[in-house]
């Protein structure tokens, strides 16, 4: 039998926190043993410094543990450090970790735009961990001690974007023209605060501040391709893809629904059988790997009039699985389709497990 790898959670009180408790609860491969979050739950036992949210219960092997506050040294055993923190206060922190020498996964956006950083959605473009291979090659060859690194996770939006894109694309070439307007769950506000019951209740707020450029940058980074040289990220540029979001706020707990609409370079484009068959067939390379959490099916596509919906398909290959809809053609571009993704599993905290599980499958941990 392996012996687990011993993992910390930064930010392990909020919303993505919470969520890393669950998953990593009796997960084969890691054993979660450290938490950190502000100095306001540090020293605390985590059942007493949570203000725990989820539907399940709290797992029991988390309960009894203390909070630490967010210093390299109290993580200094983990093999890998997920990051939930403010991103007020990630910048700051996962520099000191990666300075340390720990291998930090991070849901925060301040490193998301470092060419050097990999932007990762691991059901999509878990190749560009190349990076970190050649990081780690170069500090070996070089005789240097095993060097600290940043992975970012994309924004959970721009998750549920890619999905069904990157099986498009391998199979079509380039998707040129795109167009996203989601409706995203409460849970990917955080919960220090979290959005007010006055806002949402018989609401829709039309602004997530942020959203729709991050949408719209990301989704040329993911869809980019590692430089030759392996140390960096070539993005698409704006003539090889236009994306335009809307983000709006609606009173679901969990899951992000996003309508979108596309066009393909090469015309004439696909029938629609064939894009559905493209989806259809799609199988992740971490599904390949044999990773724990990959999904069975990375990509749903259903076909019932009224779905997905996110109370009934967001779990879904346990939140690891995208869902698609209301697949058809589009008059304005090729073709149109509802997606939904689960926003703190294959968005946030489910995403940063499955790419340590990638790490860990190409022995980069
Ligand atoms: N929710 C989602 O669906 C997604 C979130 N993200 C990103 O993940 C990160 C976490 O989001 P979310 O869980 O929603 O946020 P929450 O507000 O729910 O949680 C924030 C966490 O940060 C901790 N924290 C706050 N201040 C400090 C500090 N000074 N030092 C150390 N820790 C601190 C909090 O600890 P304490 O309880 O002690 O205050 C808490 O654990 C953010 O960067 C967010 O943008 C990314 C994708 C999806
Ligand atoms: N903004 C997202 C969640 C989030 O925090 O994303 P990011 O990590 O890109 O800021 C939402 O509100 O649903």
């Amino acid at each position: 039998m392996s012996i687990k790898k011993t993992v910390g959670v930064l930010g392990a009180t909020g919303s993505v926190g919470q969520r890393f408790i669950l998953l990593l609860a009796d997960h084969p491969n890691f054993e979660l043993k450290v938490l950190g979050a502000s100095h306001r739950s540090a020293g605390k036992k985590y059942a007493d410094a949570v203000n725990w949210k989820q539907t399940e219960l709290l797992p029991e092997f988390a309960q009894n543990i203390v909070v630490s506050e967010c210093k390299a040294d109290a993580f200094k055993e983990c093999a890998v450090v997920f990051s939930g923190l403010d991103s007020d206060y990630a910048g700051t922190i996962e520099k000191e970790f990666e300075q340390a020498g720990l291998a930090v996964v991070s849901n925060a956006k301040n490193y998301r735009r470092d060419t050097d950083v990999p932007l990762i959605v691991p059901i999509v473009n878990p190749e560009h961990l190349e990076i970190v291979g050649e990081k780690l090659e170069a500090a070996q060859k070089a005789g240097s001690t095993k060097p600290g690194y940043i992975v970012c996770i994309s924004n959970c939006s721009t998750a549920g974007l890619v999905a069904p894109l990157k099986p498009l694309v391998e199979s079509f070439g380039p998707i040129d023209l795109l167009t996203a307007t989601t409706l995203q769950a409460l849970s990917g506000a955080g919960f220090s605060p979290g959005v007010p019951g006055m806002d949402v209740l018989d609401n829709i707020v039309p602004y997530i501040g942020g959203e729709e450029d991050k949408m719209e940058w990301e989704t040329k980074k993911i869809l980019g391709a590692v430089s030759e040289d392996k140390t960096t990220v070539d993005l698409l540029s704006d003539e090889d893809i236009r994306v335009s979001a809307q983000c709006n706020r609606v009173a679901v707990s969990d899951g992000h629904t996003e309508c979108i609409s596309f066009r393909f370079k090469n015309q004439p484009p696909p029938s629609l059988d064939q894009v559905k068959k493209s989806l259809r067939d799609y199988v992740c390379e971490a599904s390949k790997l044999g990773c724990h959490s990959a999904p069975k099916q990375t990509i749903h596509v259903l076909e019932q009039n009224d779905r997905p919906q996110p109370r009934l398909d967001r779990n879904r290959d346990a939140g690891y699985g995208v869902s698609v809809g209301r697949v058809r053609e589009d008059p304005v571009l090729d073709y149109k389709m509802v997606v939904l993704s689960h926003n703190t599993v294959i968005g946030a905290a489910g995403a940063g497990i499955l790419i340590a599980e990638i790490l860990l499958a190409k022995n980069y941990l």
